[in-house]
């Protein structure tokens, strides 16, 4: 089911990304220790009573000229409107509504978006009344918060959630492999999906998402149903914010959150940029399965190494990702292009996979005998059962005396056993430790 995206919008210096922060927050703690995604985040991923949604900080958009903030600001405002469910306008208590802030509140105000008016910085004045000249912006209550005291942040996470859309039915059915090919322009996105197809044309289709402007293209191949996401955002160009990075990741955020398997698509021979970790690290948190695409393999000049050299070069910036495969190919000449959908279909059962409890048990006892649980002041993690209690991804629960024991290089050894019992290859995998409830 995808996930809603919030965005967060407002002038410079009003504390969006102090708010951006905290919202992710305890993600944030969860995800940072998994060497290799980046800390300089510009999306999360952020739980509230149950429900589930993404947070982009669309801030920070560099241009060149003058008139740069309110150009900046305006071009943050049109990315929400375009590509968000919720949008959190955020305003500073202290200097009251400036000409900007009034100019953002009126192309919002137009888009009929949900809006949620947030007023940071209220520790900065004397009463709360000081915030409600901001009821005349024409968005209901302000929402008055402290980024650095962490007030009011529960209040506006409750207006978000509330504000969130229905969850809308699935589109496909279950035996579909839904696909989100992601990369950088010029990569060969949409070369590879021709190629896919067969058949040299323009990628339309009559199959509408449910996400407004998305188009996807169903095919079949030796018996298996694919649909490719979002093929339309592929070809988007024209607004002058469609070349910024925030928002190719919030486009291909929306794409993954409707895919099984994600291409993440690397043209090898212009590197590997921090846009590229951002959208796979989002992949990985989303827990979505995925396949490294390198296309262009015919022109690259080989030897016995360059494929190993490659593969080597893709570990290392994407160490997080182990566990996807990497598939070389070449688009223009269809050179090794029959690999690909196999390892499709392959990483897509992988995500879809549940094994058996005993089974399961079997391999967790065995790896406890052969390397004890930490200790922590002479008490040790004591393990006692383990279940899988979800697919897409694999999620397992352990049972354990007390959770707060597991540590993070158990976890991973325990991971490692599980991946080497079942494989689980392209999809990511997650584990929780719960305590073992006193009556089992
Ligand atoms: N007093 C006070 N200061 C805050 C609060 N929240 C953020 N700040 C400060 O305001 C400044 C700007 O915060 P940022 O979060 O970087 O603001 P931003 O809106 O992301 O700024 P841009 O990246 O320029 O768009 C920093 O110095 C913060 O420490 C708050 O609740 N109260
Ligand atoms: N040599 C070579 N060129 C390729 C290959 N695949 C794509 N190209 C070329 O790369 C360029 C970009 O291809 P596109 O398919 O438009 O790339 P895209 O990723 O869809 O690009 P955007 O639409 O800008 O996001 C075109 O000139 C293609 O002909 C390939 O396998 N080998």
């Amino acid at each position: 089911m995808a996930r809603p995206v919030v965005a967060i919008v407002g002038r410079p210096n009003v504390g969006k990304s102090t708010i951006f922060n905290r919202l992710i927050g305890d993600r944030l703690a969860i995800v940072e220790d998994k060497p290799g995604i980046t800390r300089d985040r510009i999306y999360g991923i952020s739980d509230w009573n149950g429900k589930s949604f993404s947070v982009i900080d669309t801030g920070g958009i560099e241009l060149d000229g003058d008139d740069l903030m309110m150009k900046s600001i305006r071009m943050q405002a049109e990315l929400a409107i375009e590509e968000a469910d919720v949008i959190v306008f955020m305003c500073d208590a202290k200097s009251g509504i400036t000409l900007a802030d009034e100019e953002v509140a009126q192309m919002l105000f137009r888009s009929g978006k949900p809006i949620v008016l947030a007023i940071n910085k209220v520790d900065n004045i004397k009463k709360i009344e000081d915030t409600y000249e901001f009821y005349s912006l024409g968005f209901g209550d302000p929402i008055g918060i402290s980024g650095s005291h962490g007030t009011g942040i529960g209040d506006l996470l409750d207006a978000v959630v509330n504000n969130l859309p229905e969850l809308v039915e699935e589109e496909y059915d279950d035996d579909v492999i839904k696909v989100a090919l992601i990369g950088r322009p010029n990569v060969g996105k949409s070369s590879l999906v021709n190629a896919i197809l067969g058949e040299e044309r323009v990628i339309v289709s009559d199959v509408p998402g449910t996400t407004r402007d998305a188009i996807d293209t169903p095919f079949e191949r030796d018996g298996q149903r694919y649909v490719i996401i979002d093929t339309a955002g592929m070809r988007k160009r024209g607004k002058v914010y469609e070349n910024t990075e925030k928002y190719s990741v919030m486009r291909a955020m929306k794409a993954i959150e409707r895919a099984d398997v994600v291409l993440m698509v690397l043209n090898i021979e212009e590197g590997i940029i921090e846009q590229d970790k951002h959208i796979a690290g989002y992949a990985y948190e989303a827990g979505k399965a995925s396949v490294f695409v390198v296309n262009k393999w015919d022109v690259v000049e080989k030897d016995d190494k360059t494929m190993k050299n490659f593969e080597t070069k893709i570990r290392d910036h994407f160490l997080f990702m182990t566990y996807a495969p990497i598939v070389f190919l070449s688009a223009l000449t269809k050179q090794r292009l029959q690999k690909l959908l196999p390892v499709v279909q392959h990483v897509a059962q992988q995500h879809a996979l549940r094994v058996p409890t005993h089974v399961l048990n079997d391999v967790v006892s065995d790896a406890v005998a052969s390397n004890a649980p930490p200790t922590d002041k002479g008490r040790r993690l004591r393990i006692n059962y383990a279940t899988q209690v979800a697919t897409k991804p694999p999620t397992f629960v352990i049972f354990a005396n007390d959770p707060d024991m597991m540590h993070f290089s158990y976890e991973r050894y325990l991971e490692n056993k599980i991946r080497a019992a079942f494989n689980f290859e392209g999809t990511p995998i997650r584990i929780f430790t719960r305590r073992k409830s006193d009556e089992s």
